[in-house]
């Protein structure tokens, strides 16, 4: 590649940056003709705006920190797009839920990105419109809390795989947390039983998640919102390598529609098609004639089902291993918990939930400690807002800092240390705070969050009951810390950390495991 094939790109993309920084400014000054303030903020460079502020690896870190300095609604500037950060619960309360109708829509320009990377399906970064309300439909027939009860046996089944894979395999025990949550949500959504190991679907599900986590970020939606002609450079161009991921990205995302979708016509063809989210919407989309473009819905929302779910319920997971590996005091509590009330002739199941309140707030506190979603999924105003006297411009991209919200110190003091009791009153009761926020708020609130919380409580759980969470030693026998690093993007994990997941009891085998089922 020549060193001027090198500057092309950065060329073109500084020239319309600078005719875009000039249009937006004309266009502010259009909408706010009553000259209210903006909310509070960092100054912004010309043109990039506060990007170069932003710590990319943590950039919820950054957020709290603006927060700190400017209060509760912050303005920033990434590129050319107008980025208002809410702080506070309170705040994310009156503007997402009592403001629902002008704060529901999601930003053009990560739609836009979604579409590029070949996730159009994606009805999370679905525009506030018809089609978004026909997705929620389906969702709401499938996950409403009715619904997600019927899944418990099922949950409390795969449960126990995974503490069978942990025994079995204790090694790969990351990879039997992502294993446990995908076959959860692929038997709810296509009624498909996944192998332990190795299962052909979800290679496929899991090469086109990962390929989407790695290249669908906020830097590069802001990116390619700021400089739209990128989109439609050709992919043999210098520089272009973000063309060709999408190209293959694009391919990896109809394969995975695909194919869970046929192995579901199949079996409805076949007659051994059991009761799923796709198989019930289909029957019932034959009994009334639906549209086609109903089923595409039905086949849309399906795969953005299993994306959103396998994703965010393993990293909870992930986080929630790392907190008893630095907290072996809380594992400790919440086993003689779980000893006293269940004994240990059997497993942990749903009704003994509620004698379980310790380990109700171990839940809670993961949620907190670490939100997976650390800057939830960002919203989008419909219109011109005014909020305590702060003007939001209509299109500017609503970023709920949920990190913030979990290190409010008022609510949760010392928010860095990882401590469940916080969730207890002076009554020695649990408190009514069960995090929900972990979940975004308002009518885009995650479709998913009653299956998310039974999968998760059973995890814990049982993993609990039977395994220990330890250290790792080196050759000299001492603990090896970990010094935990998460991956930023939109969903947040800890990188791989050394860690034994061994059964509590000496010698406790797949035999005794089986007796307690
Ligand atoms: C620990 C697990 C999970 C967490 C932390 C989580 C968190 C979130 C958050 C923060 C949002 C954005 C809400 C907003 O825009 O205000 C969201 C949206 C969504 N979630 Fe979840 N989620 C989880 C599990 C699930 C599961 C299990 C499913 C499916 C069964 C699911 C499906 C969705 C969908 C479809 C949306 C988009 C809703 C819309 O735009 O209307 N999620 N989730």
């Amino acid at each position: 590649m020549s060193a001027s094939a090198d500057y092309r790109i950065p060329a073109l993309a500084a020239m319309s940056a600078v005719a875009y920084g000039l249009v937006s400014w004309w266009s502010y000054k259009k909408r706010n003709q009553g000259a209210l303030p903006l909310p509070p903020g960092p100054k912004p460079l010309p043109v990039v705006g506060n990007v170069l502020g932003l710590k990319i690896d943590e950039p919820w870190v950054t957020y709290t920190h603006w927060g700190a300095m400017y209060g509760e609604l912050v303005y920033s500037r990434l590129l050319n797009q107008e980025i208002i950060l809410i702080n506070t619960e309170k705040v994310a309360r009156d503007l997402l839920e009592r403001r629902s109708n002008n704060y529901s829509d999601r930003p053009g320009i990560l739609c836009l990105t979604n579409d590029f990377f070949g996730w159009s399906f994606n009805s999370v970064m679905i525009k506030y419109n018809d089609r978004w309300r026909l997705h929620r439909r389906l969702f709401h027939q499938a996950f409403r809390p009715e619904a997600a009860f019927t899944y418990q046996p099922m949950q409390l089944r795969k449960a126990r795989e995974l503490l069978n894979n942990l025994l079995e395999d204790p090694v790969n025990w990351r990879a039997h947390f992502q294993t446990h949550s995908t076959s959860i949500i692929m038997s709810v959504v296509y009624g498909y039983e996944t192998a332990p190991r190795d299962d052909p679907i979800i290679s496929i599900i899991d090469r086109a998640v990962n390929l989407a986590v790695a290249s669908i970020k906020p830097e590069v939606a802001a990116f390619l919102g700021a400089f739209p002609f990128l989109r439609h450079i050709p992919s043999w161009f210098p520089g272009a390598s973000f063309k060709r991921t999408a190209i293959l990205s694009l391919k990896y995302a109809e394969d995975m529609i695909e194919a869970p979708f046929q192995y579901v016509e199949k079996n409805m063809a076949s007659g051994s098609a059991s009761s799923s989210m796709v198989a019930d919407s289909l029957r019932k989309a034959e009994d009334e004639n639906a549209s086609e473009t109903y089923v595409k819905a039905i086949k849309e929302s399906a795969v953005t089902a299993v994306a959103a779910a396998s994703e965010t319920t393993s990293s909870t997971l992930l986080i929630f291993i790392l907190t008893m590996l630095q907290n072996p005091e809380v594992q400790a509590r919440a086993q003689a918990e779980i000893d006293s009330v269940i004994g240990s002739v059997r497993l942990p199941n749903f009704e003994d939930r509620a004698s379980l309140p310790y380990v109700e707030a171990v839940l809670r506190e993961v949620l907190r400690w670490h939100p997976a979603i650390p800057l939830s999924i960002p919203h989008a105003a419909t219109n011109n807002d005014v909020y305590n006297g702060y003007f939001i411009p209509q299109g500017a991209t609503i970023i709920t800092n949920t990190w913030a919200i979990t290190r409010n110190e008022a609510k949760y003091p010392n928010p860095e240390e990882f401590k469940p009791e916080r969730f207890f009153g002076a009554d020695g009761k649990l408190n009514d705070d069960t995090v929900s926020f972990a979940f975004g708020a308002g009518r885009r609130i995650c479709v998913g969050r009653y299956i998310a919380d039974a999968s998760i409580w059973s995890a814990i759980v049982s993993t609990l009951a039977i395994f220990d969470i330890k250290k790792c030693k080196d050759e000299q026998g001492n603990d090896i810390n970990v010094n935990p690093k998460f991956t930023a993007g939109i969903t947040s994990h800890p990188f791989p950390f050394p860690c034994l997941i061994v059964p509590r009891h000496k010698g406790f085998s797949k035999e005794n495991l089986a007796q307690m089922f």
